[in-house]
Formats: C-alpha cells, structure tokens, sequence
C-alpha cells in the first residue's frame, strides 16, 4: 500500500511535442515526477515553460507525445472527475447559481449511487466548507472575483476527486484575498488531506502550500530542473512563517533558481 501511494501520481519519460502551423513545437522532454497521496505539489518556472501543458497531462485534457502518466494505479487516457482541474477563471457557468453550478460536479460523480436530497446536502456541505454558505442562490456575477473563485475550489472539491490540479487559481486575484483564500486553501487540505499539483507564478505561495516545489527549465523543451523539498511544519501562519529562517532559505533557493540558473530569456537579452 505504502508503495503504490508513493507513486500516487507517476509520470514516466512525458514528451509534449505541438504540431503547429510553423511545425512541430517540442513544448516538454523527459518529465518524469512522482507524486504521493496526500500531497500537495507546485509547478513553478518562468512564461511559457510548460506549466499549464503539464498539468493538463495530469488533467488528461491533453494526451503526451511520449511516455506514460499514471493515477491510482491507472493510466490517465483522458479527463475524469477524479482528477477536478481549477483553472485562473473561475469556469463557472453563468447562468446559474452557485449552489446550481456545484450541484452538476456533485450530480456527475454521485447520480447513480445517492439520492437528490444527498446530492443537495453535499452541495450545501461544499459551499460551508469556502465559506459562502449565503450566496449559494447567486449567479457568478453577483459576487467578487474571489467568491466566484472560492465556488470554483467548492465544486472541484465538491467531486470528492483523488487529485486536485489547480492553473494559478488565485492568480487573478488582488494580493490581499489571494493570501485569504491561501490560507483557506491550506485549512481545507489539512482537512481533506486532498493531493494537489497547482501551477503557480507566486514564489511565497509555492513556500507557504507546497511539500514540494518543482522548478521548471525554459522551454523550449522545457524539463524539470530541480525540486525543493518544504520541510516547514503545519499547519502553517503566514506571519510567523514571515520570520522563519527556514522559509526565507527554501524562497531563496526558488528565487536563485528562477533568476539565476534558469534567468528568463528576455531578461537575460535585457
Ligand atoms: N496547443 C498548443 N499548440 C502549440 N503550442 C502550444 C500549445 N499549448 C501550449 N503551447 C506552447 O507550449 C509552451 C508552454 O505553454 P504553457 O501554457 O504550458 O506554459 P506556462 O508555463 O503554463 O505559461 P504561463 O505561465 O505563461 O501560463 C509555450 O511555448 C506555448 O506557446
């Protein structure tokens, strides 16, 4: 058992390779990761190094060039709701409501073995638990950026998935609800114990969420370059961590990593 939850998510020799109209764009070489249940992974790494492209592996939204990716045990060959994917736009559907949106993830997953009143009360249980116990009969526009996120996090949690992918889910977000919901964040996988792999530009959100971080090269071909292993305690308090000398040095290791070794190609011309 321990074995297998080693490799919860595993990922052996992924390629991507886009064939374009200008020809073929080798995007990933020689992705190779494992991730363990319970989990929680970020992707880090300059513009267009392939973050997004790799996550959407995991998703199963886009199939690789070369090589495997498995879940649970099983070879990802496409999307399913027990890999929920939320994305920097929120993605609900406008025309209805919270409750309505996260209802139709919950009815996906549990139609066939629950009842509606069941599917309702879970429904009702993932709007507690982000916090918008009152806004479930609003439509997404008559509530903030950040609600409309929170409801994105409650319907994908909502499906009870086995992984959590997340594409810079806070990244639209004003700095201030971004570091609330970070924490919101951080209390709900403490409690769901949730496997997440997020994509994040955030070099203090990569410390404050992450067992680990994974450092992208460059693309093209972009590879992993390094991975920084979090070791800090939880749960975790953004203002003490502010003085922790452990944090500071992972933030340093990530921050040399991305404007040293891997120095962005546009800077680097600068
Ligand atoms: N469908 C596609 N067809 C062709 N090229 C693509 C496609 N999707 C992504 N790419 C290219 O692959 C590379 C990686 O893109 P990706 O969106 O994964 O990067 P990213 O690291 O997530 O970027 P950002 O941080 O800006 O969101 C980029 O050069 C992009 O232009």
């Amino acid at each position: 058992m321990e074995q297998r939850d080693a490799k919860f998510i595993d990922i052996h020799q992924a390629e991507m390779v886009f064939n374009t109209r200008k020809g073929q764009f080798h995007a990933l070489r020689d992705i190779n990761l494992t991730v363990r249940k319970g989990e929680f992974v970020t992707l880090i790494g300059h513009s267009g190094c392939g973050k997004s492209t790799l996550l959407n592996l995991i998703a199963g939204l886009l199939m690789p060039s070369d090589g495997v990716l498995i879940c649970a045990g099983r070879e990802i060959a496409g999307p399913s709701p027990e890999r929920a994917v939320v994305f920097q736009n929120h993605s609900l559907l406008p025309w209805l409501t919270c409750h309505e949106n996260i209802y139709l993830g919950v009815e996906r997953v549990f139609a066939t073995t629950e009842n509606k009143s069941a599917l309702k009360e879970r429904t009702k249980a993932a709007l507690a638990m982000v916090g918008l116990s009152a806004a479930g009969q609003k439509r997404p526009h008559e509530i903030s950026g950040g609600m409309k996120q929170r409801v994105g996090i409650a319907r994908a949690l909502a499906m009870e998935p086995k992984v959590l992918l997340m594409d810079e889910p806070f990244g639209a977000l004003d700095a201030l609800t971004r570091a609330h919901l970070q924490d919101e964040l951080l209390k709900i996988v403490a409690k769901t114990g949730s496997t997440v792999v997020m994509v994040t530009h955030d070099v203090d959100e990569a410390v404050l969420l992450s067992d680990r971080i994974v450092m992208m090269t460059n693309g093209p071909a972009a590879s992993i370059g390094d991975i920084v292993q979090v070791r800090l305690s939880r749960p975790r308090e953004r203002v003490a961590l502010a003085q922790d000398a452990l944090y500071a040095e992972y933030r340093t290791s990530v921050l040399e990593f991305l404007y040293r070794k891997q120095a962005h190609p546009a800077a680097q011309a600068a």
